[in-house]
């Protein structure tokens, strides 16, 4: 389980986080959404350690990563895995490279012990075909699902996934939902996706945090999320058409 207490962050004396809580749990896909601007990667940032927080924890499986030593830190970073936006590949690298990157930079594996995980993760993910390709040889699903291999490669406890829908159609962002949902299951991961991808939400939000103005107003889970009194979050989900059909 993934912990924030009691989060505050400004810059240049603006607070863009107050006061977050928020449990993200074991074994589940865990949803940050919200409108633009309310903080999402800020708060996503605070728990990866690329933004030290002005007050408050993050802890993972109780170990408090915001007062951890470097060493500390070190063994925490290793057991996270990232899914960058724009799948974030290596232009230069094959689909293959890209996913053993990991192991050659963290890992004390052999040459064939790196192959057989990078193989065993590309079949994962259906890629086992495309392993010699170039990333500009491959489809933007495709990248993404490079990305996964190479988040799971080192075989991360952690996994978190920013927009993973981002730039794809809405039947290629389904499956990649439901790739990063078996994932979360199989390996009893940790994951956290933050979207505003509202057929993630739907589909994926197993327990979902929304964040409105810098502060988490509501959380609760897919099956709840349509019938919520909030107002905020009512305006936020029902902004679609699609979503306000389904409700009617
Ligand atoms: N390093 C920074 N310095 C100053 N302001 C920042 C910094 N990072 C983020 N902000 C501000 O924090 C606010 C929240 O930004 P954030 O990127 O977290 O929003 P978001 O909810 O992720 O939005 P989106 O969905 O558009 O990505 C914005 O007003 C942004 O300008």
């Amino acid at each position: 389980m993934i912990e924030c207490k009691n989060i505050n962050k400004s810059f240049n004396g603006k607070q863009i986080l107050k006061n977050v809580s928020a449990q993200f749990e074991k074994g589940k896909t865990n949803l940050i959404i919200g409108a633009s601007g309310t903080g999402k990667s800020v708060l996503l940032k605070t728990l990866v350690g690329l933004v030290h927080p002005d007050s408050g924890a993050v802890l993972y499986d109780e170990r408090d990563f915001t007062q951890a030593n470097k060493d500390e830190k070190q063994v925490i970073r290793r057991e996270i895995g990232m899914l960058f936006q724009g799948g974030a590949l290596f232009d230069s690298k094959t689909v293959e490279q890209n996913v053993m990157f990991p192991l050659d930079m963290l890992s004390n594996m052999s040459k064939s012990e790196k192959t057989d995980r990078v193989n065993f993760c590309l079949q994962r993910v259906g890629l086992d075909q495309a392993a010699k390709l170039m990333p500009s040889e491959i489809s933007g699903g495709m990248a993404k699902r490079v990305g996964i291999a190479r988040a799971i490669v080192l075989n991360s406890k952690y996994l978190y996934c920013d927009e993973p829908n981002s730039g794809l159609d809405p039947q290629t962002s389904i499956r990649i939902d439901n790739l990063i949902q078996e994932i979360t299951h199989e390996y009893d991961i940790t994951t956290v996706v933050v979207t505003h991808d509202m057929n993630s939400m739907l589909e994926i939000g197993e327990n979902i945090i929304f964040m409105f103005k810098g502060e988490k107003i509501w959380e609760g889970t897919k099956d709840n999320i349509l019938e919520t009194d909030v107002k905020d979050l009512q305006d936020f989900i029902f902004a679609s058409k699609l979503i306000r059909d389904m409700k009617n």
